[in-house]
């Protein structure tokens, strides 16, 4: 399975990430979500560089320009609902998708434990296309993998692109161990070592969707 690791090359990426993480600046909800959106449009430009091409004429008002277009169908997948900035950032490129969106959430218990409870997919038929399936947080890597799952309902893709903001290792081992190795890519931006006892990723950035969205009931 092939593992990127963006945040590992200089670039202003990881502005973007620092910011993400910075108790500072991650409580202005706008400019949380807006670091998200511009991480999905960085992915959407790196994922777009894997993709088939196929040449197409464009006619200007002067002749005809040949340039080499993606062909495939790509379907942007996200799971609800800390995955809604970074999937709005996928689709300012690929403008032309199709979405599916994906319920999973954790749902504590009162012994302090959670399991992921899953509600609902909205999906195209996916057979044949290109999803890209996004979060922001790859900690235990159970709700990709159960969302994962989920899409693999609405048909077989071609590939799979699991992104994630900010993983563990544990997530990243999890999704390498559990997803076939073949048509499926990693693509995080940091990888952290460490999960909480709650299960959170250390040093990580905090709960994504309550940063985003504000913090809910249960
Ligand atoms: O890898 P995992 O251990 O499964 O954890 C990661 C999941 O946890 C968070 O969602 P959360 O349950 O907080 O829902 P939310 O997006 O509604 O905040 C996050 O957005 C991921 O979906
Ligand atoms: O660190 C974590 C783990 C799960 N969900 C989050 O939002 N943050
Ligand atoms: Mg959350």
């Amino acid at each position: 399975m092939v593992i990127h690791t963006l945040g590992e090359n200089n670039s202003l990426f990881n502005r973007f990430i620092a910011e993400i993480r910075d108790v500072n600046v991650q409580n202005d909800p706008l400019r949380f979500r807006r670091n998200l959106e511009r991480v999905g449009e960085i992915y959407a430009y790196e994922i777009s560089k894997t993709l088939d091409f196929a040449d197409q004429s464009v006619e200007t008002p002067l002749g005809t320009a040949v340039t080499s277009l993606p062909k495939d169908e790509v379907v942007v997948a996200s799971i609800l609902r800390a995955g809604l900035p970074l999937h709005n950032g996928l689709l300012n490129y690929f403008d032309r998708s199709e979405n599916a969106f994906i319920s999973a959430y954790r749902k504590h218990t009162e012994d302090g434990k959670f399991k992921i409870n899953f509600e609902y997919i909205s999906s195209p038929s996916i057979d044949g296309k290109v999803v890209i399936l996004a979060d922001p947080m790859l900690a235990t890597g159970s709700s990709m993998e159960l969302a994962y799952k989920a899409m693999l309902t609405k048909g077989t893709p071609k590939h799979v692109h699991i992104v994630s903001v900010i993983a563990s290792q544990e997530g990243v081992d999890f999704i390498k161990n559990n997803l076939p190795a073949e048509n499926t890519t990693i693509w995080n931006g940091v990888v952290d070592a460490e999960l909480n006892t709650k299960s959170y990723i250390v040093p990580g950035c905090g709960d994504a969707g309550d940063l985003a969205f504000g913090a809910k009931l249960g």
